[in-house]
């Protein structure tokens, strides 16, 4: 099982949370985000992805950022359809670049529509399930994970959400059943103030996180 810190801003902070080595590091390229990011990331343990998080970008523009920025992932946390996410990764492809992983999103709430994931199974190699709310994402709040067991796929997913250090058993609950959770996702509840994070909180929650499932 895997970690992702997500919404990070600012180059020591980067380097403090780094120095945990959670699997993925998130930058937001969302300029409405107050998280947003249009700094530099400082060198990091080559072992850590560094996730673009874009909200309805074009794809020259996330090409554009993903070679500035030395990115491995993006996460696409806008209403991007199937076919923008053929695109991304065909550009890819035609430009010679290192392929990406594609991270798709879907905002959650209790009558989520599980049956709209079957057609970007092909074209991303992981969902995220985040909660449904005001903003795009950095919400803060968690959605019932219950509507997880409707979930009718094995392609495996990260867990995102308003995941607090007081979730960290309900987590590790989580990762002990069927359901293919591929990395926990962690934002606001891990700050000091927007693109901040704690990094002590940070530590204590990789701590619990059961990394031997899954
Ligand atoms: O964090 C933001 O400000 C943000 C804004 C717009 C799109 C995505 C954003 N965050 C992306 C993430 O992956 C967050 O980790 C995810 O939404 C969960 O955040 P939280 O509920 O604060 O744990």
């Amino acid at each position: 099982m895997k970690t992702k810190i997500c919404g990070m801003k600012y180059p020591d902070n980067i380097l403090e949370v780094g120095s945990l080595l959670p699997d993925y590091m998130g930058f937001i390229f969302w300029e409405k985000s107050a998280r947003f990011f249009d700094g530099y990331i400082p060198n990091l343990p080559q072992s850590i992805k560094k996730v673009g998080v874009f909200v309805n970008e074009t794809v020259e523009n996330i090409i554009d950022k993903v070679q500035k920025n030395d990115l491995q992932a993006v996460q696409l946390h806008g209403k991007e359809s199937v076919e923008f996410c053929l695109n991304l990764k065909t550009e890819f492809q035609n430009l010679k670049l290192v392929p990406i992983e594609i991270i798709k999103v879907f905002s959650v709430a209790d009558d989520f529509d599980f049956s709209v994931l079957a057609p970007f199974e092909a074209v991303c190699d992981y969902f995220l399930f985040d909660t449904k709310g005001k903003l795009p994402g950095g919400n803060g709040t968690t959605f019932d994970w219950k509507v997880l067991e409707n979930y009718p796929s094995n392609k495996p997913f990260f867990l995102s959400g308003g995941i607090g250090i007081e979730e960290m058993d309900a987590v590790n609950a989580i990762l002990k059943t069927n359901l293919p959770v591929y990395a926990i996702d962690v934002n606001s509840r891990f700050e000091i103030e927007p693109g901040l994070k704690n990094v002590q909180l940070c530590k204590d929650a990789l701590k619990r996180i059961d990394t031997d499932t899954n």
